[in-house]
């Protein structure tokens, strides 16, 4: 089977998307029709072309920070987000996905609170077209930027929707703009999630930060996203890289992004190598698939051409990533979809 083929087949999970960030093309225009349907204000033509990078370009994070606008223009209301959500579903569904845990950051808008922001996307989870059989489950965001206040009011609401649909919404995490804002001003809030049993995963190292990354690894989140300064040599130390090292904390791993924002230099200079030789649990994930123009199989398919591995390397990838999702009554469906899959191909997992 042509790499391409088995990426797309090969069951796979999404631990790391954001649903801002993951809006196709195909899917904001779907937006944009129903902005128009609904004779709401659409004011995302004169820069809508600028969402999704051109091939072979590169925008550094500040500037990405900046195209978030325009997906946010386009789901201000419950049924604009229901639909982008669906659409986005459908997608990873579609590239062979079988499990995501989708992420996004609750906002007001003119239409809907940010409880209101909440119950759309967990509805749009509970209710999917007959179609659908991937398993979703939620991820609630808080922006660095907030204040504890505002931190707070999300915290609050996610553990209350936590009580309501646990099925449903699983974790809670941190990102935004990694240049702003402070980790301990969450680090209450997180206990708190923590403790009405949410699993936290968190940006950590996207910029040289050691100290803050120094901070993350000690607070012992299930997960980390990006994990990129952290070694010596992209501008950890030896002491953040020591504790990962000894933690194991599994690392999101978005090569395109990392690539497309020039935290890395290039695909052959990412991290990945690095953990994956030290044994940290690594899952291979998207990040923003509609800003970087990429999916699920295609970051298999880069990682396998860029680090020369096999195809039972990627099922095991996928197999060992099943690991690692939060919602564990669903881990033993995934995986044994991917074991189906890996002895109907000959794969061998070691
Ligand atoms: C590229 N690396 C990244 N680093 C940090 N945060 C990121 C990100 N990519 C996306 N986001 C976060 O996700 C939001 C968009 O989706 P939602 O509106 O939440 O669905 C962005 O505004 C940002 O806060
Ligand atoms: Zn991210």
């Amino acid at each position: 089977m042509e790499l391409e083929a088995f990426c797309r087949k090969l069951p796979k999970v999404e631990l790391h998307a954001h649903l801002n960030g993951s809006l196709s093309h195909s899917t904001m225009l779907q937006l944009k029709r129903y902005h128009a349907d609904s004779g709401l204000t659409d004011n995302t033509d004169a820069f809508f072309d600028e969402f999704q990078i051109a091939a072979g370009d590169t925008r550094n994070l500040k500037q990405c920070f900046q195209v978030f606008r325009i997906a946010h223009s386009l789901t201000t209301t419950p049924e604009a987000l229901t639909l982008a959500t669906h659409l986005t579903l459908q997608e990873f569904q579609d590239d062979g996905c079988c499990y995501i845990e989708l992420r996004s950051t609750p906002r007001d808008t003119p239409h809907m609170t940010k409880k209101q922001y909440i119950e759309a996307i967990i509805l749009a989870m509970l209710h999917t077209p007959a179609n659908m059989t991937i398993i979703s489950r939620l991820i609630v965001s808080i922006d660095r930027r907030f204040n504890f206040a505002e931190a707070q009011e999300i915290t609050d609401l996610v553990i209350e929707f936590h009580k309501l649909y646990s099925s449903v919404v699983v974790g809670i995490e941190i990102s935004g703009d990694p240049s702003v804002g402070k980790f301990q001003t969450f680090v209450p809030l997180l206990e708190n999630a923590k403790n009405a049993g949410l699993k936290v995963t968190l940006h950590c190292g996207e910029v040289c930060n050691p100290d803050e990354v120094q901070e993350m690894l000690d607070f012992n989140p299930n997960r980390i996203g990006h994990g990129t300064c952290i070694l010596p040599r992209l501008g950890g130390n030896d002491a953040t890289w020591n504790t990962l090292c000894i933690k194991k904390t599994p690392v999101e791993v978005c090569l395109t992004s990392n690539v497309n924002t020039k935290s890395i230099a290039n695909y052959e200079s990412h991290h990945f190598k690095e953990l994956f030789d030290a044994g940290i649990p690594i899952i291979i994930c998207t990040d923003d698939k509609g800003v970087f123009a990429t999916s699920l199989s295609q970051e298999y398919r880069l990682c396998a051409e860029t680090f020369k591995l096999d195809n039972s390397q990627l099922a095991q990838l996928s197999h060992r990533a099943c690991l690692y999702i939060f919602d564990e009554t669903s881990r033993k469906t995934v995986l044994d979809k991917l074991e189906h899959f890996i002895t109907h191909n000959d794969l061998h997992l070691q």
